[in-house]
Formats: structure tokens, C-alpha cells, sequence
């Protein structure tokens, strides 16, 4: 099952169309990378999810449950962490959760419970009477995190949840994501791509108001235009050779030369038997031979090109 649907959606300001016949399913119990450059229109999408901007038409819905601009019912199934997740300075964890659990209305005892659970997972156990005032970015973010699974939502929103800390700090917060999935389905936007590698299995790439990649992390890696392979040898001779090879560049490859090493990227069609058969032609024989996986740097930048 899906938990978030998105269809036909296009959201344009003034003149600008930013969203433009957007298509997406989100299913259940992924982490669901959504990236684009800046300006992609993310956040403009998770608003719109939210039901904090109305869509100029498209349809979303939510756990089977339509999203209405300005209703909030589907929100229910919705945890949000905003990239700024703001708090009550003088505030202490356990009181703001309380808090937060009040407004939706949960029991009392399971809000106590939940609470102590999630500053638990959240590594904020120990900072449990410390004032929210005095936490690291990072801190917050975890409570952020913490005050979105508090209802045990069955959809976990992040915009860019990782863009503002440091090496630490993202750990922490990709790990906790990565442990909710167990729970939740996580939608999570972001520009920063070795953080979609970590953790995300589906990603979708918004450009230009659309998708225009989208799947599993392992099926989109495969669906790259390029084929590249990483040839040694012993000498730097064949390196030169080969990375000035005429037939190479007919069947459109590309050739890059570093020492006795030589980068070939092959149009995907061709194989990699194409390089095999004028290796074995011209009797050069490799010390190594492998091929790369393309990185999502690669294939992103391939789809928004
Ligand atoms: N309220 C608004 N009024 C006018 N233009 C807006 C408004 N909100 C967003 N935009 C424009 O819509 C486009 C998409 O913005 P959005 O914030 O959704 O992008 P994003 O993908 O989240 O970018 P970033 O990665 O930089 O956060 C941008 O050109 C932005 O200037």
C-alpha cells in the first residue's frame, strides 16, 4: 500500500510554475529520498502535503485519506520535522512532548510512556532536565524527531533534516531515521546525496516541477545511460594507448587517462564487450579490471541536465 499518494499536482506563483503535473507514491515503510537542487520546489511539495498550501490542482492523498488545503485530517497520519524545528527555550524535554501530546489530545499514561521512549531512542535521556535553550542544533533535531513519532505517525515528513549539522549530528539523526522505519514510512527531502546513499531505499528526483527519476536506489543505479569500467595496466604505455583509442571514441565512449590506470565510460548499450573485444584485439592485457557503480551524484546530475 501506498502511504502517500501525489497526482497531477502544480502549484505555480504568480507567473512561475514551480510544481507541474507532479506524480509520486510513497509505500509503505520506506525511507523515500525526495531530491532536487534548490528551488526544486521540496518544501513547496511537503507544504502542499501538509495542507498548508493550496494546490492550483493535482490531488494528494494520505493513508487512502485526502489532503485538503487548510483541513488537517489526513495530518493526522503526518509527523512533520521542519528544517528549523522551533522550540520553547525555557522549556525542558519531557514538558514540551507533554505539551505536544495535550494538544492532540493523547492519554496521559500512554503520553508519559511514549515520551520516556522516544527520548530514549533519541539519546536525550540523559538531558532529560536540561532546558531546551541551551541544546545543540543536533540536540533539537533528535527532540524534532522524538515530537514527530510522538503519535506514532504513519508517515514521517523531514525536510532537509540534516542540512545545518555537522558529520556527528547527521549520523545521529540518519540513524534515526533509519531505526523508524521500522514504525513509520519516512518521506525525506534533501540535496545532500551520500545521505540519500545511507539510508534512503527509494529516491525520486523533482526537476523542473516533475519527477524525472525515480525507483529503488539499486534499480536506478542500473537504469544509468553509462556503463564505466576502471582499466591497469602494468605500464603507462597501454594507458596512453588505450585512452587514445579511435575506436573508442567512435562508439561514443569516453576515455580518461591517470598514469597506468584508464577511466572508460561506454554508452550503456554498448557493454562492456565492446571494450573486452579490443582489449583482446589489440593484445593488451589489464592487471585489473572492474567496473564502476555509477554514483547517484552521476545519475542525478545525468537527470537534471
Ligand atoms: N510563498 C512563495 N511565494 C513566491 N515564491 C515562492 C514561495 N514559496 C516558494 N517559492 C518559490 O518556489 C520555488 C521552490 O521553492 P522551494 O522552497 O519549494 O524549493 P526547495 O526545493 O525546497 O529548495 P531548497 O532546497 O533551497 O530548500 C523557489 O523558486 C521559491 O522562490
Amino acid at each position: 500500500m501506498n502511504v502517500l499518494e501525489i497526482d497531477q499536482l502544480c502549484k505555480s506563483f504568480g507567473d512561475h510554475p514551480v510544481i507541474d503535473g507532479l506524480n509520486l507514491s510513497v509505500p509503505e515503510h520506506a525511507v523515500f529520498g525526495l531530491m532536487g537542487q534548490n528551488g526544486a520546489g521540496k518544501t513547496t511539495t511537503m507544504r502542499m502535503v501538509l495542507g498548508l498550501l493550496k494546490p492550483d490542482s493535482g490531488t494528494i492523498s494520505v493513508c487512502g485519506e485526502r489532503a485538503v488545503y487548510g483541513e488537517t485530517a489526513a495530518n493526522r497520519h503526518i509527523g512533520y520535522l521542519p528544517d528549523v524545528p522551533e522550540f520553547y527555550a525555557y522549556m525542558r524535554p519531557l514538558e514540551y512532548l507533554r505539551l505536544c501530546g495535550e494538544i492532540t489530545g493523547m492519554r496521559p499514561d500512554r503520553l508519559r510512556a511514549r515520551s520516556e521512549e522516544l527520548l530514549q531512542a533519541a539519546g536525550l535521556w540523559e538531558a532529560r532536565r536540561r532546558r531546551i535553550g541551551g541544546f545543540s542544533r543536533g540536540m533539537k533535531q533528535r527532540l524534532g524527531i522524538a515530537q514527530a513519532l510522538l503519535n506514532e505517525p504513519r508517515l514521517l515528513i523531514c525536510d532537509e533534516p540534516t542540512s545545518a549539522l555537522d558529520p556527528i549530528g547527521r549520523k545521529d539523526i540518519l540513524g534515526l531515521l533509519s531505526a523508524a522505519r521500522g514504525s513509520t514510512t519516512v518521506l525525506l527531502s534533501t540535496h545532500i546525496l551520500s545521505d540519500v546513499e545511507r539510508i534512503c531505499d527509494r529516491v525520486a528526483v523533482l526537476h523542473q516541477g516533475r519527477i524525472v527519476l525515480e525507483g529503488a536506489l539499486g534499480d536506478i543505479r542500473r537504469r544509468g545511460t553509462q556503463d564505466g569500467y576502471r582499466v591497469e595496466f602494468a605500464d603507462d604505455g597501454t594507458a596512453e594507448a588505450l585512452a587514445a583509442c579511435e575506436e573508442l571514441r567512435s562508439a561514443g565512449a569516453q576515455a580518461e587517462r591517470s598514469g597506468s590506470a584508464v577511466t572508460v565510460k561506454l554508452p550503456a548499450e554498448s557493454g562492456g564487450q565492446l571494450l573486452i573485444d579490443l582489449l583482446s584485439k589489440r593484445q593488451w592485457a589489464p592487471v585489473k579490471l572492474e567496473r564502476l557503480e555509477p554514483s547517484l551524484e552521476s545519475l542525478f546530475l545525468e537527470a537534471v541536465q
